[in-house]
């Protein structure tokens, strides 16, 4: 893999001194999205858009997994002999996690300026597996001197891009035939969620590929029951303007990260729920268009229970075609009698179901009398009970006119 930048004149903002830019440390717009989705066709569209002759300049940051960097090299075409400063090239890795430090090295770099002038805004293309939330811990996170990448560079937004086709195509396969996977590799469809769950802007890229209305129409509602605060757009060969990206920090730490509808849900962010009296869920604009998920008929709850679940039952149910109709996502803790010590986390995303045991109860570990477990955190205190302290079933579902008391009633079946 190579990485590499391409120095490009920065569009004019207007209504911006100079002088102002000039004391700010550079944005940075970071084109997530799956294989293929069209992040390299909507880069050179946004480069395109460059002005030259304007203050400062633009940088661009590709990452590609294959071995040889196509991506960059088609970049660096369209991008023009006379706007290309310099190439910065990188080991093999995804900037996600194995190359997260040299990605900020790059921008670091890239946002110190040098002798190729100073850098107004930076554009990094992900590689087609990475996840946003990868990349924004690098400007989240501070490191054990109490530094983090935002201390040279301020990332505006996370836009996830989109194959519109591919996406309806796996969402309505994994339905059809839905695989369950236990601590195996997390199904491809799983990322392409993730993708659009952690993203300020996304674009439902190559519409000229999907038939009619009907099936965008349907798309959107997925993404937006998925992520309703990112903007939504639509687009065909990647073109967006570049005034949507640029002069407005869309990027939240907090908002970003936690945009997943389903974290929404498990932390009672939209719904209300355990929120003062008088207090009114939440109606954030999803959007140019202004809709929101219960426009749809997009609904969600949390199944908890304090008994373990059967796991064959509880796999079967999952493994059933059909067995939750409606549903776009579902993600938490749960509890099964054949391993009562460790926690399973469960993610279904489309058809695509995976089970996982990422660690321990924290209640196994102090009963085996494990030094440094005897008191549980305070967020384990609040849903403590004995005898069997945290071991519960945490369960978020999203989707479309799902049907709330069927479901509970199958997973209560399933409870040994
Ligand atoms: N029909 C159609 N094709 C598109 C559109 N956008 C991109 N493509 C084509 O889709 C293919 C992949 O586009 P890229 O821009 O390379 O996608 P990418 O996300 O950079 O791909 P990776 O770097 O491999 O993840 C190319 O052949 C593009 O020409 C679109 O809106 N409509």
């Amino acid at each position: 893999m190579l990485l590499f930048a391409v120095i490009h004149p920065m569009f004019s903002q207007s209504g911006k001194s100079a002088s102002a830019d000039a004391a700010r440390p550079p944005g940075v717009t970071v084109l997530c999205g799956f294989l293929g989705a069209g992040k390299t066709t909507m880069l050179n569209h946004l480069l395109a858009q460059a002005e030259p002759g304007a203050e400062g300049r633009w940088a661009a940051i590709v990452n590609d997994v294959a071995s040889v960097n196509i991506d960059a090299a088609v970049v660096r075409a369209r991008a023009g002999g006379a706007a290309v400063r310099e190439i910065v090239e990188l080991g093999n890795g995804c900037v996600c996690c194995s190359s997260r430090d040299d990605l900020a090295e790059t921008i670091a770099e890239l946002a110190a300026g040098g002798p190729a002038g100073r850098i107004g805004h930076i554009f990094v293309e992900t590689s087609g597996v990475a996840l946003p939330r990868g990349v924004a811990e690098l400007f989240t996170r501070k490191n054990p001197f109490g530094r983090s990448l935002s201390d040279f560079a301020r990332l505006t937004a996370l836009v996830s891009v989109v194959d519109a086709p591919h996406f309806l195509r796996e969402w309505e396969t994994s339905h059809a035939a839905p695989a369950v996977a236990a601590d195996a590799a997390r199904p491809v469809f799983e990322l392409m969620v993730e993708q659009v769950e952690c993203a300020d802007v996304i674009v439902l890229n190559k519409c000229d590929l999907v038939d009619g209305g009907d099936d965008l129409a349907r798309l959107e509602e997925i993404v937006r029951g998925l992520n309703r605060r990112a903007m939504l757009t639509r687009a065909e060969r990647g073109q967006v303007p570049v005034e949507l990206l640029l002069g407005r920090q869309r990027f939240d730490a907090s908002a970003t990260l936690s945009a997943a509808s389903w974290i929404r849900v498990l932390n009672n962010l939209d719904t209300g729920e355990g929120a003062p009296a008088g207090a009114k869920p939440v109606a954030r604009r999803a959007g140019a268009g202004g809709a929101r998920p219960e426009d749809f008929g997009i609904t969600s709850f949390v199944y908890r229970a304090r008994r373990p679940f059967a796991g064959k039952k509880f796999r079967a149910l999952l493994a059933e075609p059909g067995a939750l109709p409606g549903l776009l996502r579902a993600k938490g803790f749960f509890w099964i009698g054949e391993r009562p010590d460790e926690m399973g986390f469960l993610s279904v995303a489309g058809g695509a179901t995976r089970f996982d045991f990422p660690g321990w109860w924290w209640a196994a570990m102090q009963e085996r009398g494990i030094p440094g477990w005897e008191e549980p955190p305070e967020n384990l205190r609040k849903i403590w009970l004995s005898p069997h302290g945290d071991r519960r079933q945490e369960l978020v579902f999203i989707g479309v006119c799902l049907d709330e008391s069927s479901i509970r009633a199958r997973l209560d079946a399933c409870l040994a």
